[in-house]
C-alpha cells in the first residue's frame, strides 16, 4: 500500500492531473472492487486506479470539488473503522487528492461504538484563470443588516453597530447618506483550496483580480435592497442575476417584518434554495430572539413554504446542512452578530461548502443573458450578464438581439472579464463582461441575449404562460397590462386572453401574453412569478406563439361575454405541442400550498408585534397603487403592472 502511495506521490511531481487520469487504463470500471468501508485502507494497484478515476469524475461533476466520506460502507450499519484503519484510509485519500492536484481537508470526525468515520472536502488547487463561482442573492427587510454582514465577511472587520462596515459597500452618495441600499451590488468572497478566506483588503478596498487569482471558489453576493420602494430592483436582482442560493436576513430584534416574507416568497417562487441569517443577536433580549426564531420556524414549515428548518449551531451542523442543502426543502438557520462576530465562522464554513446548482452544458451552443451595459472610455461598449449554457471564447462571433424589429445581429467578442479579471473563455453558470466590437451602447438593452448562431434564434411577441395567482386584491382580467420580468427581461405585456374570464386569488389559468414594445427572446419552461405590490402569482412559459408580428395590435376594448367565452375556450383547448412544458414542481407546490391556504403562502400566519417599517407601495412617480406582477428562474417572468384594470373596468 505504502509503495502505491509513494509511487503516486512521486508521479504527482512529474505529471499533471489530466495525464494521471488519462494514463489510467480504466475502460470498463468494475466498481464492485472499490466498495465497502475498508476500501481505502490498503487498496491494491487496480483498486487505487479505480478510486483515482472515481474521484476525478466526482471532482469534474462538482466543478473541482467534492465531499468524500471515509469509513462509510454502502449500507449505513456497516460504517466505522478502527483507528489505524482510519489513518491508512486518510493517507490513501490524501494520495489520491494530491495525484489529482487537489487538497483534502477534514470537515467532520465521528468516533462511535462502531469505529471512526470522517468527511473530507477534496478541492482542486488554484488555477489562476479558473475558479468555481457561486452566486448568493442577499435579501431581507430594510435594516436587517445585509450590507453590514457583507462588509464584515468580505473585509474581515467587525461592525460598530452604527453602520461602519456597510460604508465600503455603498455605490451611491444617497446610499451613504441614507444608509439604504437602492441598487443591485456585487461583493465577492474568495476561498482557497483548503477553505481559507483569501480576501485581504488593502487600504480599505478589495482587489478583485487578486482575490480571483488566489481562489478556488468565489462566492458572489448579490446585495439587494430591503426597502419596499426598491422592490422592483430587488426582483430584477433575483431574476436577472440567476442566483444559486438566497440568503434571507432577519434582524433578531425586529423579527419577521416588512419585506421579509415577500422576499422569501420570491425565492420560493423562483425555486432558489434559501438559508436564513438572523443578525444582531448581540443586542437582542433572549425572549425576543426566541419569539423571532419560533415565528420563523412556523413560517418555514407552513404549507405554502414546506421547508425543513435546521438551526446551525456547530461545525457538524454546518457540514450536515451544507451536504444536504442541494434539496430545496432544507433551510439552515444561522444566528450571528456582526458586532462581536459570534457564529460568523459557521456561516463562512457553510459558504465555503456551497456547491453550484447550474449545470455548465459545455457541449451545448452558447447562451448569454445581458443584465447591464456600459460605455467604457478607451474600450467601447461593454455588456455584463450570465452565461446560461455553452462556452464563449475570445473572438467568437455570436448573435446579439433581438432588436426592436426582432432581428439578431452578428457581434464579435473583443475581450472577456470575469470578476474584473481578464480571461479567454467563460462557461455556463459563470458571470462575465464582454467588450463588443462595432456597436453602440444605445443599440443594446438589458434583457437582450448573445446566442450561438447555430441556435438560429427567433424573437417572440406573444407567448402563453401557465400562472397561479397567489394573491390579488380584486381580479385580473383580459387587457391587464403588466411588466414582465423574464430572466433579465423587463417589459410591459398585455394579457390578450385567459382560460378563465377573470382570475382571483388561488386561480390557475393559461394566459396569452403580448409584449407591448418589442419582441423578446424567451423559451418554454421559463419560470414565471407575478407580483402585484407583493409577490402574488407564479407560473411558467408554456408555449411561444411564433406567428405573432409587430403589426398585431392589442385589443383595448373589453370583450363581451360571448367573446370572452370564446377566447377562454380557445385558450383552454389550445393543444400544447410536445416541446412545450408541463407545470413545474414549484407551481404544483404552490398549488398545494394554496389549496390549504389560499392567497400568499404565509398569509394566515400573523407577523409578530413589531410594526411594519416599509412605506405604502407606490409607483416610481408616486402614483397610487401602481401594481406589479412577476415570474421566474433560469429565466423567470415577473409582471409589473403599469395599469391594472379590475373586473369593474376601473384603474387601480
Ligand atoms: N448591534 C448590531 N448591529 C448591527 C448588526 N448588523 C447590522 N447592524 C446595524 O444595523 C444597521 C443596519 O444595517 P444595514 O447593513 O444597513 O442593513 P441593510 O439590511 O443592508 O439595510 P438596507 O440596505 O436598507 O436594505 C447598521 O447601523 C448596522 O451597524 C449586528 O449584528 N449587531
Amino acid at each position: 500500500m505504502a509503495a502505491v502511495i509513494n509511487q503516486v506521490q512521486s508521479d504527482t511531481e512529474t505529471t499533471t492531473e489530466s495525464s494521471v487520469v488519462n494514463s489510467l487504463s480504466v475502460t470498463n470500471m468494475d466498481c464492485s472492487i472499490i466498495r465497502g468501508k475498508t476500501v481505502l485502507v490498503s487498496p491494491n494497484e487496480q483498486q487505487f486506479d479505480l478510486l483515482l478515476q472515481k474521484l476525478a469524475d466526482r471532482l469534474n461533476d462538482g466543478r473541482g470539488e467534492t465531499i468524500y466520506d471515509v469509513g462509510y460502507g454502502d449500507d449505513d450499519c456497516e460504517s466505522g473503522l478502527k483507528q489505524e484503519e482510519y489513518e491508512s484510509s486518510v493517507a490513501t485519500l490524501q494520495a489520491l487528492s494530491s495525484a489529482l492536484n487537489a487538497d483534502c481537508v477534514l470537515l467532520r470526525l465521528r468516533k462511535g461504538e462502531d469505529g471512526v468515520t470522517g468527511q473530507f472536502l477534496v478541492r482542486r488547487r488554484i488555477d489562476q484563470q479558473d475558479f468555481l463561482e457561486i452566486r448568493v442573492a442577499v435579501v431581507g427587510n430594510v435594516d436587517a443588516g445585509k450590507s453590514t454582514l457583507l462588509g464584515v465577511l468580505t473585509h474581515g472587520e467587525l461592525d460598530n453597530g452604527r453602520g461602519h462596515a456597510r460604508q465600503r459597500l455603498f455605490r451611491h452618495k444617497h446610499e451613504m447618506e441614507s444608509g439604504r441600499t437602492s441598487s443591485v451590488g456585487n461583493d465577492i468572497l474568495g476561498f482557497d483550496s483548503t477553505g481559507n478566506v483569501v480576501n485581504k483588503p488593502e487600504h480599505g478596498s478589495l482587489d478583485w483580480v487578486k482575490i480571483c487569482e488566489k481562489s478556488s471558489k468565489v462566492i458572489t453576493f448579490i446585495d439587494l435592497a430591503g426597502h419596499e420602494r426598491y422592490l422592483k430592483t430587488t426582483v430584477f436582482g433575483m431574476t436577472g442575476h440567476a442566483p444559486d442560493f438566497g440568503m434571507l436576513m432577519v434582524g433578531a430584534n425586529a423579527g419577521i417584518v416588512g419585506m421579509t416574507k415577500e422576499h422569501l416568497g420570491l425565492a420560493l417562487a423562483l425555486n432558489v434554495p434559501v438559508f436564513v441569517v438572523v443578525t444582531k443577536i448581540d443586542m437582542c433580549p433572549p425572549n425576543v430572539l426566541q419569539d423571532t426564531l419560533r415565528l420563523l420556524v412556523r413560517i418555514l414549515k407552513s404549507p405554502g413554504c414546506r421547508k425543513v428548518p435546521v438551526m446551525v449551531k456547530s461545525p457538524d451542523d454546518v457540514v450536515i446542512s451544507a451536504t444536504n442543502f442541494v434539496s430545496e426543502r432544507l433551510c439552515p438557520i444561522f444566528q450571528v452578530s456582526n458586532v462581536n462576530g459570534e457564529n460568523l465562522d459557521l456561516l463562512k464554513m457553510f459558504l465555503n461548502l456551497l456547491t453550484t446548482r447550474i449545470a455548465t452544458h459545455d457541449d451545448e451552443p452558447a447562451e448569454f443573458q445581458i443584465d447591464d451595459t456600459y460605455s467604457v472610455p478607451g474600450v467601447g461598449t461593454v455588456v455584463s450578464g450570465t452565461t446560461l449554457k455553452g462556452v464563449i471564447r475570445l473572438n467568437d462571433t455570436l448573435l446579439l438581439g433581438p432588436d426592436p424589429l426582432g432581428h439578431f445581429i452578428p457581434i464579435a467578442v473583443k475581450s472577456i472579464h470575469r470578476k474584473r479579471m481578464v480571461v479567454r473563455e467563460v462557461r455556463g453558470g459563470q458571470t462575465a463582461s464582454f467588450a463588443l466590437k462595432k456597436i453602440k451602447r444605445s443599440q443594446i438593452r438589458k434583457g437582450m441575449v448573445m446566442i450561438s448562431p447555430s441556435l438560429n434564434p427567433t424573437a417572440c411577441w406573444e407567448f402563453e404562460g401557465e400562472i397561479l395567482v397567489l394573491h390579488h386584491p380584486t381580479t385580473i382580467s383580459s387587457r391587464y397590462q403588466a411588466m414582465v420580468h423574464c430572466g433579465s427581461i423587463r417589459q410591459t405585456a398585455s394579457i390578450l386572453s385567459m382560460s378563465q374570464e377573470c382570475l382571483r386569488t388561488g386561480d390557475k389559468a393559461l394566459v396569452h401574453f403580448r409584449f407591448i414594445k418589442h419582441p423578446e427572446y424567451i423559451k418554454p419552461g421559463q419560470r414565471m412569478v407575478f407580483r402585484e405590490g407583493r409577490t402574488k402569482a407564479v407560473g411558467n412559459v408554456v408555449r411561444l406563439i411564433p406567428q405573432a408580428h409587430p403589426g398585431a395590435q392589442v385589443s383595448r376594448s373589453k370583450p363581451n361575454k360571448m367573446q370572452a367565452k370564446q377566447q377562454s375556450s380557445s385558450v383552454s383547448h389550445t393543444s400544447i405541442p410536445a416541446h412545450t412544458c408541463a407545470p413545474s414542481a414549484a407551481t404544483q407546490q404552490y398549488s398545494a400550498g394554496n389549496n390549504a391556504e389560499p392567497g400568499f403562502p404565509f398569509e394566515s400566519i400573523r407577523e409578530n408585534s413589531a410594526p411594519r417599517s416599509g412605506r405604502k407601495s407606490r409607483g416610481r412617480r408616486g402614483g397610487r397603487g401602481r401594481t406589479t406582477t412577476a415570474t421566474g428562474t433560469p429565466q423567470k417572468i415577473i409582471i409589473d403592472s403599469s395599469s391594472v384594470v379590475t373586473s369593474h373596468n376601473k384603474k387601480l
